[in-house]
């Protein structure tokens, strides 16, 4: 693993918690550092606060204690019951959720140009001609002008990503994009991680899929109880599937307590 005490990780999550009022604690002092390349996979129990911790680092949630630095420079940070998140630093990041979350009213190359028109001031010309690239790049070249109603729920799934692939992030969250998929449309979305995966784009992830997690995550962390329990590469932390220890690893992710 690379040397975490040289100050170079991507993102440097310490010490996090987060609570969803007063009573429901999901992250009770979580520490991460990825470093740039990496593609982590978050795995753990039903309920264990993979989603939130996602959502934190997207800078969507308020937190109740600890930091998150990105690229080396503070981001996030709690202070006293406020929480400072650098929206600079934000624009950095891009995130795709389980439920797409397309524009309905607006075309396809609409919905992939409208962030970087408005965010970046970019000219419609030049945005268009991304869009397209990118479009092409995820077999979606003659979507351009459909509305997502029209397309498959892979193919809305695949439009996401290249939405946030637009604004040019320079880490990528995914928080289940295919558990909402019916089966025969998960292999099209995973493709396209894997191809950004391949292009050495950071990525985040969160997924069920023990197959798909096998094959994009650079590394694997295991989270229960609000802390990271396990991290390390996936066949230490996920086990050789023909092995009795993959059996011990579902039995423990089902049966730890979120
Ligand atoms: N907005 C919210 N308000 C209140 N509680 C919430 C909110 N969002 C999540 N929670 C609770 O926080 C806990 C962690 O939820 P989270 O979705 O982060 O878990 P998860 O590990 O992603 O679960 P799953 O694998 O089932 O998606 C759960 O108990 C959930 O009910």
């Amino acid at each position: 693993m690379a040397d975490m005490r040289d100050g170079s990780a991507l993102v440097e999550i310490r010490d996090l918690h987060k609570s969803y009022g007063p009573n429901i604690q999901v992250l009770k002092g979580l520490n991460i550092q990825m470093m740039p390349g990496e593609r982590v996979v978050v795995i753990g129990p039903s309920g264990g606060g993979k989603s939130t911790l996602l959502r934190v680092v997207m800078g969507l949630e308020q937190i109740q204690g600890g930091s998150v630095r990105f690229g080396g420079k503070p981001y996030i940070s709690a202070k006293g019951d406020k929480t400072v998140i650098d929206t600079e630093l934000r624009k950095q990041i891009g995130m795709v959720f389980q439920h797409y979350t397309l524009f309905p009213h607006l075309s396809i190359m609409e919905n992939l140009i409208l962030a970087p028109r408005k965010v970046h001031g970019e000219s419609r010309a030049s945005a268009r001609e991304r869009g397209q690239k990118i479009l092409e790049r995820f077999g979606l070249g003659a979507k351009a002008d459909a509305y997502p109603s029209q397309l498959s729920g892979g193919q809305k799934q695949r439009v996401a990503i290249a939405r946030a692939l637009m604004l040019d992030p320079k880490l990528m969250l995914f928080d289940e994009v295919t558990s909402a998929l019916d089966p025969e449309l998960v292999a099209e979305v995973e493709a396209v991680i894997l191809q950004l995966a391949e292009s050495g784009m950071p990525m985040m992830m969160v997924t069920h899929d023990m197959w798909f997690a096998r094959n994009v995550a650079s590394r694997v962390i295991f989270c229960a109880g609000g802390v990271v329990v396990e991290d390390g590469p996936p066949e230490q932390v996920l086990g050789d599937p023909r092995e009795e220890r993959t059996r011990e690893f579902i039995n423990r992710v089902f049966h730890i307590k979120a």
